[in-house]
């Protein structure tokens, strides 16, 4: 084993700029492939440098280095991942992942009368904005029935070679090296105890929402003891429920939160919603989008027919200049707050481009997650929306709090089983607790106990519903959206102190904070060069994840969730458990 320090550095100094140049090109390839998927894809020439330059990583001893940097980049580059799969192997999973993706992205749902729908913008508009329970059922199975189905053999070979190349590299299965990627020992253990001091929020909201569905859809549909269809709560994966507010809003007579009308009738497009964003994070201090971004990014589904990878992504090409954003952007709030979630990620790129490529990632990726939506709470708010013109009128009461409250938790609180519950199944498909002839099965118990929904038909191990969300045939791991929406409020808290904002949480906008973006700012810059702790410690003052400020910031509306819910006598949880929907035909 080599125990040089000075030649080890020497080394790390010609991978990093070796790295940025295939980096660069493989990146190039990937986006190419991304927005035009015909093109074939070229992934082979990543995994030779990676391979190379693991293995020589691996010749080092680096216990008596005295360089932290060194010692993280060396440990870091020794995980060769894919890379480490025989060439033949490699290059079917490779094969896998791009067939898989590209068979999520192209799926679309066919009516009887042969019009075709893609899930961009099509689906994802009829289960935002359809109230009929037989027109949401047809886009819900539609989708599964295309997208998800087609996938399961695929995936049963990719979870083998995606295993194969773990254990490889000295980990027990996938899902343990996908783990590892937060360095906290006790990393389960500490997901779990945030779950149990969140679930009852979410139960609340639970109990509420589906009083409202009972309202709006009747007993046919709706056991008020029992799990809610899953096709009823305003997005195809019931993983955010905002799309369903106008069934739930607590006070109809006290402030709208919504601001997609008047975008729409202000004649909002894509291009002006990423300037607003890139003006809230300016109006930080931080770093304004640099011209390139505007000229390559795709910030709308093209109109030539081309095939394209819809779903939101953001691009670090590492030359240190190039960043762009690919999004089949429409003009809703929603997506509004979806830009400001992207746009999180390039400020990240941004604020790390002039570390180590070792180093040019989030803290953990939770942190990466959470920069853009920490912006979005501000920006959520009706006296931040007033002011940009997008409600027109703010009254600050009960009734208008609880109804933005309501509003925020039909995503922030709605997603956090969703969020949870991802990568508990993938983890137990990865370590063999859950076998391929009962993924279908195993999806719905957990969508089940965590979101206390059920499928509004019946499931079979023909479905493969899993394989209808993203992330699962993207190769996408998920957990750092849940540990994004518990530490977006630690720093959301954070800034709001930091920009001397008097007040309750809800109300807090750090528009126009130097403070605020000093302190962001500067622990974007590190990157992934310190453990997460450190970053942590940095933005909040502690090392740990903390469900306190989300509890603090939701406390008015569950205190007012627990009284209304008992008011209507109706119970949390679903203990009728296998109760099933009314199914007509
Ligand atoms: O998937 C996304 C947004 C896409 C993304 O920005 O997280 C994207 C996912 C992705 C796509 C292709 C390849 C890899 C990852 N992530 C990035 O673009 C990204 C992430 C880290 C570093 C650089 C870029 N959000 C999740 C969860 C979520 C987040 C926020 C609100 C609602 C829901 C979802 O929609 O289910
Ligand atoms: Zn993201």
């Amino acid at each position: 084993k080599n125990t040089d320090e000075l030649d080890a550095k020497a080394f790390l100094a010609q991978y990093n700029s070796t790295a940025e140049v295939v980096f660069n090109a493989y990146t190039e390839a990937s986006w190419a492939y991304n927005t035009d998927i015909t093109e074939a894809n070229k992934e082979t020439m990543m995994s030779a440098h990676t391979l190379e330059y693991g293995l020589k990583a691996r010749q080092y001893d680096t216990t008596d280095f005295q360089d932290a940097s060194t010692k993280r980049i060396i440990k870091k580059l020794s995980d060769i991942e894919r890379a480490a799969l025989p060439s033949d192997q490699l290059k079917e999973y490779n094969q896998l992942l791009s067939t898989m993706e590209t068979k999520y992205s192209v799926a679309e749902v066919c009516r009887e009368n042969g019009t075709c729908h893609p899930l961009d913008p099509d689906l994802q508009k009829i289960m935002a904005e359809s109230r009929d329970y037989d027109e949401l059922l047809f886009a819900w199975k539609g989708w599964r029935d295309s997208a998800g189905k087609i996938l399961r053999q695929d995936y049963k070979r990719y979870v083998e070679l995606a295993n194969k190349a773990a254990t490889l590299n000295g980990h027990t299965d996938n899902g343990a090296f996908w783990r590892s990627l937060y360095e906290t020992p006790t990393f389960e253990q500490d997901l779990e105890a945030l779950w149990k001091e969140l679930e009852p929020l979410y139960l609340n909201v639970h109990a509420y929402v589906r009083r409202a569905l009972y309202k709006k859809y009747g007993e046919k549909h709706i056991n008020l003891k029992g799990p809610i269809p899953a096709h009823l709560l305003g997005n195809m994966w019931a993983q955010t429920w905002s799309g369903i507010m106008d069934l739930v809003m607590p006070y109809p007579h006290a402030t709208q939160v919504d601001a997609t009308p008047a975008m729409v009738a202000q004649g909002w497009n894509p291009i002006r919603m990423f300037q607003e964003s890139d003006n809230f994070f300016t109006s930080l201090g931080l770093t304004p989008m640099p011209q390139e971004f505007w000229n390559k990014s795709m910030l709308e589904k093209p109109s030539d027919g081309r095939k394209v990878v819809c779903h939101a992504s953001a691009w670090d090409f590492y030359n240190r200049k190039d960043f762009r954003i690919k999004q089949c952007t429409v003009v809703t709030m929603d997506d509004l707050i979806t830009v400001h979630h992207e746009m999180g990620h390039v400020q990240y790129f941004l604020q790390y481009k002039d570390q180590p490529v070792s180093f040019r990632d989030g803290a953990n990726p939770g942190f990466h997650e959470a920069i853009g939506d920490v912006l979005a709470l501000s920006v959520s708010t009706p006296k931040h929306l007033h002011s940009i013109g997008l409600l027109d009128k703010v009254e600050s009461n009960h009734e208008s709090d609880i109804n933005f409250l309501m509003s925020m938790a039909l995503d922030k609180i709605a997603f956090l089983p969703f969020g949870y519950l991802m990568d508990q199944w993938r983890w137990k498909v990865f370590d063999g607790r859950i076998p391929s002839s009962e993924y279908n099965k195993e999806w719905w118990n957990l969508r089940l106990k965590y979101q206390g929904l059920c499928p509004p038909v019946t499931r079979t191990e023909d479905d493969f519903d899993p394989g209808a969300k993203f992330h699962i045939p993207a190769n996408v791991p998920y957990v750092r959206y849940f540990v994004s929406f518990v530490i977006q409020f630690q720093f959301h808290k954070a800034l709001c102190q930091a920009a001397n904002q008097v007040g309750p949480l809800h109300t807090c906008d750090i528009y126009k904070s130097k403070e605020a973006g000093k302190l962001l700012g500067d622990v974007m810059k590190l990157g992934f060069s310190k453990p997460w702790p450190e970053a942590m410690t940095m933005i909040t003052g502690q090392p740990k994840m903390s469900a306190q400020p989300l509890m603090e910031y939701f406390k008015l509306l569950i205190d007012w969730l627990e009284e209304e819910n008992n008011k209507n006598n109706d119970i949390r949880g679903w203990p009728e458990y296998d109760w099933k929907p009314h199914m007509s035909n």
